[in-house]
């Protein structure tokens, strides 16, 4: 078969979509990109207004140096390895110390893991989880209270873990997160891009498939002649009636949008699929930049996490700008809800201000340094709506179900479907290109 003729429609232009367009396109098919929105990246986004330079309001770290980050390297982005910098966590006072709320001091990073060795503590799950692989799945929280873990650390991993994973303690899987963690390569293998952003880097190393996008063009419903026999195509609808027609079609929205049924399959997603979209959860979750007046922090701390509701904080001028002062906090779950009552929020951050005040001993009142700030929730930005999709209970195996094929017609991509990688970019990109080689692979017979 002629591949030149084939046509494929992605559903989605995040880089799983515009990933999967570039493979497909460079292998000689026909691709349209159909994407809800009047923009192009998903969750990653940039602010060129905020400071001197630009503000990564999605993903800012690239995890491992894999496909994304010789991308990355390839269009020119500068990825600096993050291990290079200093991260300091408030120190909680356990084992006998009197550390009060409010009265806080900065370890250094490794420092607090020695202190309450917690290295152990995480090897302690995994090896207890490769031995226990067929016992129950039950949240991280429960899983704490049944080793006795001190109190005090609940808080601790809550913003170490549990605002990374963009969920809580009562809603990660002790089973997802051990196999996670086993799977994943730290060791100086995490970079954040320095002289440019995401954003560019995929507007450079996307360059040719970004005039195949058409914007604004929400898609509802995805019709698939199931006749294994015969490949009578896909026809996909969009909001305002119109049809499209293909031979493949690659689904790569966001898992919130699966769960809402934003699209409507005909015929329905088997039952197993539907299982998989029901245990999938994506997080809540958003980015508070703050830009103050002057630099209040050592010059080379890096990363915080503090024992307030924003906590998990870094200092994102760092490596980019010695002129624009910015502080970026990940905020997930709850906090990110609350995030959007005027007067939670304007407690949260007063809160955030007085310890980063105490721990810097700043002697100026660093609430009147700040300058501006920007609350990037995607939580309510339609078509996301949520940050990433975390190890849910009884998750198992059921990334790699909704990442099977239907009828070689229907393809699903995105980072929610990959086992390995999901919730970052290069994860989603891996997925992308994964589904357009399976693609590529049903013509190279
Ligand atoms: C705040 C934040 C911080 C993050 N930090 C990091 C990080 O530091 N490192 C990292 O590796 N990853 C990070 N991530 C995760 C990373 O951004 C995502 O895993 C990745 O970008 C997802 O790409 P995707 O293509 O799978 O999905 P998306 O980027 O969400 O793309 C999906 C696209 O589908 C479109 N769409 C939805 N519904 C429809 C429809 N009905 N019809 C047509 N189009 C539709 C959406 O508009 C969107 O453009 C972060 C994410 C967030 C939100």
């Amino acid at each position: 078969m002629d591949q030149n003729q084939k046509k494929v429609i992605i559903v989605g232009s995040g880089i799983a979509g515009l990933g999967c367009a570039n493979e497909l396109q460079k292998n000689g098919f026909s691709v349209l990109i159909l994407e809800a929105r009047n923009i192009h990246g998903g969750r990653i986004s940039k602010n060129t207004t905020f400071a001197d330079f630009p503000i990564e309001t999605g993903a800012e770290e690239i995890h491992l140096p894999t496909k994304y980050y010789k991308l990355a390297k390839q269009v020119g982005a500068n990825c600096e390895p993050d291990s290079n910098f200093d991260s300091f966590i408030e120190d909680i006072g356990i084992k006998g110390e009197d550390i009060q709320k409010g009265n806080g001091v900065l370890i250094e990073e490794d420092d607090f893991y020695e202190k309450y060795k917690l290295e152990k503590f995480y090897n302690s799950i995994m090896k207890e989880e490769e031995k226990n692989l067929l016992c129950d799945d039950m949240p991280i929280l429960e899983y704490f209270k049944i080793k006795n873990v001190d109190q005090k650390l609940f808080q601790f991993y809550e913003m170490e873990l549990a605002t990374e994973y963009g969920s809580t303690l009562k809603d990660l899987s002790i089973k997802g997160y051990a196999e996670h963690e086993q799977r994943w390569e730290y060791d100086e293998k995490n970079f954040i891009v320095t002289n440019m952003s995401h954003f560019d880097v995929i507007e450079r190393a996307f360059a040719t498939v970004l005039p195949l996008v058409k914007y604004n063009t929400p898609v509802n419903y995805i019709a698939i002649q199931t006749n294994q026999l015969q490949n009578n195509g896909v026809v996909v609808c969009d909001s305002f009636g119109n049809e499209y027609k293909a031979d493949h079609v690659v689904v790569t929205i966001p898992v919130s949008q699966l769960k809402n049924n934003s699209i409507n399959f005909i015929p329905p997603l088997s039952q197993e699929k539907q299982k998989a979209i029901q245990l999938l959860q994506m997080g809540k979750g958003g980015k508070l930049h703050m830009k103050f007046k002057e630099r209040f922090w050592p010059s080379d701390t890096y990363s915080l996490i503090l024992r307030t509701q924003i906590g998990l904080i870094w200092n994102c001028s760092y490596h980019r700008s010695k002129a624009s002062f910015v502080l970026c906090a990940l905020i997930s779950g709850q906090t990110s809800i609350d995030m959007n009552d005027p007067n939670k929020r304007k407690y949260m951050m007063s809160e955030l201000f007085n310890k980063l005040q105490q721990i810097f001993k700043v002697k100026k009142n660093v609430e009147d340094l700040l300058l501006d700030y920007i609350w990037t929730d995607y939580n309510t930005t339609k078509y996301i709506e949520g940050i990433y999709s975390y190890p849910s209970l009884n998750l198992g195996s059921y990334r790699s179900v909704l990442a099977q094929p239907v009828n070689n017609q229907l393809f699903f991509a995105g980072e929610a479907t990959d086992p390995k990688y999901f919730a970052t970019i290069n994860g989603a990109l891996d997925t992308g290109i994964r589904e357009a080689q399976r693609i590529i692979q049903l013509y190279s017979k």
